[in-house]
């Protein structure tokens, strides 16, 4: 497991701001913080990827260059990823992606329910996938979705990432996800309170990003 926190870089001060109630209200700040965290966990998974050599040529000479085999497909779990999943985008150009709508229905006093909505997605058969979630609080809603994306195939490889991860949901997916993943996360919280909701955490994601939904 990738824990960016881990080393202290410009993620803790990106990651500071989306956790502050001084400075988390600002949507348009949250959602660019949100999407610089995909950036550079972009940026640490494609450390994991094939890469193969080619010639080209610059204006002096020629030479050769190293560029990825790998082509990932992207999946956001909507909502509060979509921010997260645009900053994995900006860097793997040539991605395919993919969209699931994950509810997490918490009527029930102290039970996560999962509902799934909408999802769209290619052939996952053989692929690199990158399951975009930026909250890692049960594991329900990644675990949900993984079920519901392996029926378009079975992936090579799933890297999951997330912005916040708790033990909890951690233990969660090891348990309950059979096909070989990696798990890539912005740091590992504390634990999880009587509502599932991550402490410290930085309260709900999707609805810091887009406001309350009804
Ligand atoms: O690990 P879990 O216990 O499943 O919790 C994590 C999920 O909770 C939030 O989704 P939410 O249902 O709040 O939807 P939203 O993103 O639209 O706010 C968040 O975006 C994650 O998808
Ligand atoms: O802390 C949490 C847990 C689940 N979803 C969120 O948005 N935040
Ligand atoms: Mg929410």
């Amino acid at each position: 497991m990738f824990v960016l926190s881990d080393t202290p870089s410009l993620a803790n001060h990106f990651l500071s701001e989306m956790r502050d109630v001084l400075t988390q209200d600002d949507r348009m700040r949250f959602r660019k913080n949100l999407e610089r965290m995909g950036e550079i966990l972009a940026y640490e998974i494609s450390k994991s990827f094939e890469y193969s050599k080619k010639s080209i040529q610059t204006p002096l000479t020629s030479t050769s260059v190293f560029t990825a085999t790998d082509n990932p497909v992207i999946i956001s779990v909507m909502r509060a990823s979509l921010p997260f999943y645009n900053g994995f985008l900006n860097y793997f150009d040539k991605a395919e992606s993919g969209f699931i709508g994950a509810f997490r229905d918490e009527s029930t006093a102290g039970e996560v329910k999962v509902q799934l909505g909408y999802h769209a997605s290619p052939s996952l058969e053989g692929k690199i996938v990158i399951l975009a979630d930026p909250m890692l609080a049960t594991g329900k809603s990644i675990v949900e979705s993984i079920t519901t994306l392996l029926t378009h195939g079975k992936p090579k490889h799933i890297h999951i990432a997330s912005v916040i991860a708790a033990p909890e949901g951690i233990d969660y997916i090891k348990e309950n996800i059979s096909c070989s993943f990696s798990l890539w996360v912005g740091a590992i919280d504390e634990k999880l309170n009587h509502q599932s909701y991550i402490v410290p955490g930085l309260g709900d994601a999707g609805d810091l990003a887009f406001g309350p939904k009804l």
